[in-house]
């Protein structure tokens, strides 16, 4: 092995710090005195602990400030699955630089994620600062880390200042502390100004910004995955030096993953990963003795081939076995230390500064808690005991941030802010202009044969005379609706519908008027011929449904006019005209209903309803994919915080909608409101957040935008058509009116046509029952958002 004295010598001195620091004794160099760890003596003369084989204890685990055993971890299916992680073990000590080496796609950014909370093992344990990340009371995730993805994972539309008040706030720092920290960090980072939006930085800028948002609350642990990819070689030696510099007094851990290989020999120790495993786990100096290589590629690619043609490479980690035991490596008259799973667990780099353990052995003067921990040691301790006095600021810090980043992320997006208020208007001013009112313009081929057709003469009488009656009930067909076009015969006015000229034909007998005369005259006595002479011939274009039932009516309306007019002009009652039929004047509604007033609350409910929808569902998708929810969620950010930021934001949006839409709809549109408007208004806006929370679900399940654009988009029309919004539920199948009750816009609709045609209280079933639905789906969502959010997280 070329190895010279001098390195020899300092290996040897290193050796000598990793025995007495071994996993179980290592950490508080003798603290282990009467903890009871298996197996754990103590020498009289110095407290360490002179064992020759030890078992790893979840004491010593809890003293790394990394320690993660037997990891496994895939992605896919159990039943296909890809192992990304396979039996890995990892020690990384408190106060070092942790170098996290290894090709592309060997699972380290998986790793990282675990270490941090984001995702969880399939099997395995993971320690970070003496507690397992996602668990009650860790810190981990939360302020006790930085971390920093490979992706930006920064909001482009805020400022570098915004940034930097979004996650100093999550991570409970006052504003003027975290403008201090802000000045350093511009300063060192060679940051431009603070004004700058993240979008308009270069990617190296950016990836900076991403770097100092990590450091902004000196965190315990710093996570850094790949910081120095597009750094210039000079900017990235001053991280490296920040980094010597941070971990000198024990206090901070660092680890770190990068490409350059190289860079990584001024960590304390770096683990070399290939496959899901750690092929060794050393410091770089004994890597390169042990291995007799120049370079640690040389000593990676070793490893690699050894572990390539011989699969002998153990479980656990090569490191584990020959690192310094087997290699004997230590002051002769020194036991060896050789824990059960990681051999250098412990290592202690004193070349570089005084171990972490020790000042906690100083510190607690070898005291232990129940649990084996440290009276006193300010890194064991949990986030627990630091939460009487920084876990209320956090939690306000953390709604402030979250709000004010929902608030300005919609600010800055003009697109948002016109979808959010300028769309609901127009949908309501389409609406109303474009739906329910009465067709005109319709074009009627009239032959009428007791009119001259040459001179085009059709007399109208107004006195009591029975001549050319047909062009009396000409004259009594509306004007604004109906265009009235003569045709010289019956074939040439059905032709002009057949061809689409008119929307339907009519047709009066040359004796129109003198067997119509007849007909009142004789009564019971008249014959057919008399009859069918009387009547007038009318063939409607009935594809249009609205516009031939309209035409319809018309022609039975006209004729009652007619009738009545010409009954009062010969002195004659004219209710003889009407139908045996009277219609009091409605309880609800009047005798001309109009259509805008049955769709109105459905349209009022399903703009609210899927515009929360569409903005909540692709807000966190969108978060998701650029990392930024990941990110939050590491800085300590649940996800009920962000749903319940969310709903706050949501709520306020809501509340703007809801009056813009009704004022159109009622104030300026004229939609009859007959309830309590307060009610109307709690419904609308209680619908905007039933739709907000199934945006929740729609981003909880789908991955990509475009996913949850096709479900918001699939659930629409299902929605609309089940809803009754545009048709009455009683007209559908039995069956079907059971599955349209369980939407959420069934009951929510009649409950508010009741309201607004009925005027209604919610003391009415049809009323109570809307706003209970829209509750029960409300909290639904939120329950099958929080639980799919959860399982995804594992
Ligand atoms: N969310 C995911 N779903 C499925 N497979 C994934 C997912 N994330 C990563 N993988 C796969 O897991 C393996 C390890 O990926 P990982 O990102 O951990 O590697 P890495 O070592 O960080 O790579 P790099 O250095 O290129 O960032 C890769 O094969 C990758 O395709």
């Amino acid at each position: 092995m070329a190895m010279d004295h001098a390195q020899s010598d300092k290996i040897r001195k290193m050796f000598s710090w990793s025995s007495s620091l071994t996993e179980t004794g290592g950490g508080g160099g003798g603290g282990g005195g009467g903890v009871g760890m298996e197996g754990v003596t103590v020498d009289g003369r110095n407290g360490k602990p002179p064992l020759q084989t030890q078992q790893s204890t979840v004491w010593s685990r809890r003293q790394q400030a990394v320690c993660v055993r037997h990891a496994f971890k895939h992605y896919g299916s159990s039943k296909h699955p890809n192992h990304v992680l396979s039996n890995l073990s990892m020690t990384v000590a408190k106060g070092t630089i942790y170098g996290l080496l290894g090709a592309s796609g060997c699972g380290k950014t998986t790793l990282l994620s675990c270490i941090v909370g984001r995702r969880r093992l399939n099997t395995g344990e993971i320690y970070v600062l003496g507690g397992k990340p996602g668990t009650k009371g860790s810190g981990v995730p939360g302020k006790r880390v930085g971390y920093m993805p490979q992706e930006i994972a920064l909001y482009g539309e805020f400022s570098i200042r915004e940034t930097m008040m979004y996650f100093g706030w999550i991570f409970g720092m006052e504003t003027s502390e975290i403008q201090d920290r802000l000045e350093f960090l511009l300063n060192f980072l060679d940051l431009p100004s603070q004004n700058r939006l993240v979008k308009n930085l270069s990617g190296g800028q950016q990836r900076r910004v991403s770097f100092a948002v990590a450091l902004m609350h000196d965190p315990e642990l710093l996570i850094l995955d790949e910081p120095t990819v597009g750094v210039d070689p000079l900017f990235r030696q001053s991280i490296w030096n920040h980094f010597v510099q941070i971990t000198k007094d024990g206090n901070k851990t660092v680890i770190i993953t990068t490409h350059y290989i190289e860079e990584a020999r001024q960590a304390h120790a770096i683990g070399l990963m290939r496959s899901g495993k750690l092929l060794a786990e050393e410091s770089p100096q004994v890597l390169l003795s042990m291995y007799g290589c120049q370079s640690l590629e040389e000593v990676f690619l070793k490893l690699s081939r050894k572990q390539g043609n011989d699969n002998t490479v153990p479980d656990v980690n090569i490191s584990n076995n020959i690192s310094l035991a087997s290699l004997n490596w230590g002051k002769k008259d020194e036991p060896v230390y050789v824990t059960e799973e990681s051999g250098v667990v412990g290592l202690n780099f004193h070349q570089f500064h005084q171990s972490k353990e020790v000042l906690i052995q100083e510190n607690t003067n070898g005291h232990y808690d129940m649990n084996g921990m440290p009276h006193s040691s300010k890194e064991s301790v949990s986030c627990d005991d630091c939460a009487a006095d920084c876990c209320n600021l956090t939690t306000k810090g953390k709604t402030k941030a979250l709000l004010q980043k929902n608030f300005l992320r919609m600010w800055r997006n003009v697109g948002v802010m016109l979808f959010i208020f300028a769309l609901p208007v127009m949908q309501v001013i389409l609406f109303c202009l474009a739906i329910g009112r009465d067709p005109t313009g319709l074009h009627l081929a009239i032959v009428n044969q007791e009119m001259d057709w040459d001179t085009k003469e059709c007399p109208v009488y107004e006195n009591c005379t029975f001549q050319a009656l047909s062009c009396r009930y000409i004259d009594a067909l509306r004007t604004d609706t109906i265009i009235k076009d003569f045709y010289p015969s019956p074939d040439s006015a059905i032709a002009a519908v057949e061809t689409g000229d008119a929307w339907g034909a009519i047709y009066f007998t040359d004796n129109f008027t003198d067997a119509l005369v007849a007909r009142m005259a004789l009564g019971r006595e008249a014959d057919n011929e008399t009859l069918d002479q009387s009547e007038m011939r009318v063939w409607l274009d009935m594809s249009n449904q609205q516009i031939g039932l309209m035409l319809n009516r018309d022609l039975q309306v006209a004729y009652r006019d007619f009738a009545q007019q010409l009954l009062t002009a010969c002195d004659n009652n004219p209710k003889l005209a009407d139908i045996p039929i009277q219609f009091k004047e409605p309880i609800y509604g009047s005798n001309d209903p109009s259509f805008t007033n049955f769709v109105a609350p459905g349209v009022i409910l399903t703009i609210v309803f899927f515009l929360a929808v569409a903005l909540t569902s692709s807000a966190l998708i969108i978060e998701r994919m650029e990392g930024l929810l990941d990110r939050s969620w590491v800085a300590g950010v649940t996800p009920v915080e962000i749903l319940f930021s969310h709903v706050i934001t949501q709520f306020v949006v809501m509340c703007g909608q809801t009056a813009l839409v009704l004022i159109f709809m009622i104030l300026v549109f004229g939609v009859e409101c007959k309830g309590d408007i307060f009610l109307v208004i709690i419904l609308t806006i209680l619908q905007g957040l039933c739709g907000m929370c199934f945006g929740f679900v729609i981003s909880a399940i789908c991955e990509l935008e475009r996913n949850a654009i096709q479900l918001a988009l699939g659930s629409f029309y299902p929605t609309l058509l089940l809803s009754g919004v545009i048709w009455p539920v009683e007209g559908m199948p039995v069956m079907l009116r059971y599955i349209s009750a369980c939407l959420p816009l069934t009951l929510a609709t009649t409950s508010l046509r009741s309201m607004l045609t009925r005027g209604w209280f919610i003391t009415e079933p049809d009323v109570y029952l809307g706003f209970i639905s829209t509750i029960i789906w409300i909290v639904l969502f939120l329950s099958i958002s929080m639980i799919v959010l959860k399982v995804k997280r594992g």
